[in-house]
């Protein structure tokens, strides 16, 4: 691990939340490359369960490329990805769910949506039934139900894309850059999904380029620059005082430049 600044220097990894909580996942030694270009060094982080991470740095980072990962949607080229304790596999994987910045819907209506993704976790009949309309509820979208998803909105087709993501009950929920497109009620109806999905004890772990949102989201907070994690720590404390050059740079609204 190069240049990481942290709260506890001696710790050989971050812990999203400093207690005795699950470690649900586990990061040890992450990298990726690919056509002998590192884009991802070192990566070692523990998310215990019922935190909420998010992760910050300029584009090109390795932001998403880190989700991507965490979720196994790629597999790495150095180190490992250890959920519960154990290589991330296919059964893991269905215990996870990940909201793009674009949101992935089928050409079905809003309501299909949700059927489909509830029958591929088993779900059938009333109990189905009923989830869905909870999270159409949720997503104050029960008026849109048989609306095509893809002629939703911005924020509906988001909104959509959250409440299909959390009517699976994931034990985690990956979101990359899931407001970055949309407007002030919107961004705040997704922000309320989700700490309402956390406060239900499903564990988060954000992309965000918004300081506001990874104060008003964020307990912890992981800082990368250039494929490494630059700073880590208590996310208020990341965002007021930066202790890293990079993390003070994107705070300042300054260009960093590695020396
Ligand atoms: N599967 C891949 N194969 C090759 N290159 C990749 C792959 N995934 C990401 N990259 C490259 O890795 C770098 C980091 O990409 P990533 O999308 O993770 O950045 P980011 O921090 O999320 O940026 P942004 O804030 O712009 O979304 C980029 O240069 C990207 O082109």
């Amino acid at each position: 691990m190069r240049n990481l600044v942290q709260d506890t220097p001696s710790a050989p990894s971050i812990t999203a939340m400093p207690d005795a909580r699950e470690v649900l996942l586990e990061t040890r030694g992450l990298g990726f490359e690919t056509n002998g270009h590192r884009l991802l060094f070192d990566v070692d982080l523990k998310i215990r369960r019922g935190s909420r991470t998010v992760i910050m740095g300029p584009n090109g980072a390795g932001k998403s490329l880190l989700l991507r990962l965490m979720h196994g949607l790629i597999s790495p080229t150095h180190g490992d990805v250890l959920w519960r304790g154990h290589a991330l596999n296919k059964t893991g994987r269905k215990d996870q769910a990940m909201v793009f910045q674009r949101p992935v819907l089928l050409r079905r209506s809003a309501k299909a949506n949700l059927k489909f993704a509830l029958g591929v976790r088993g779900e059938k009949g009333e109990k189905r039934n009923g989830l869905i309309q909870k999270a159409l509820a949720a997503a104050g979208l029960s008026h849109l139900a048989n609306r095509p998803a893809r002629v939703l909105s911005g924020g509906e087709q988001q909104r959509l894309a959250t409440v299909r993501a959390l009517a699976c009950q994931p034990d985690i929920l990956f979101l990359d850059e899931p407001t970055a497109s949309l407007d002030p009620t919107s961004t705040a109806a997704i922000e309320q999904l989700i700490l309402e999905a956390n406060a239900n004890g499903i564990t988060i772990v954000l992309v965000t380029h918004d300081a506001g949102q990874a104060s008003r989201l964020g307990q912890e907070l992981i800082f990368l620059q250039d494929g490494e994690i630059a700073e880590t720590g208590p996310a208020q404390r990341v965002l007021k005082i930066p202790r890293s050059a990079p993390a003070r740079a994107l705070r300042d609204g300054q260009l960093y430049v590695k020396n």
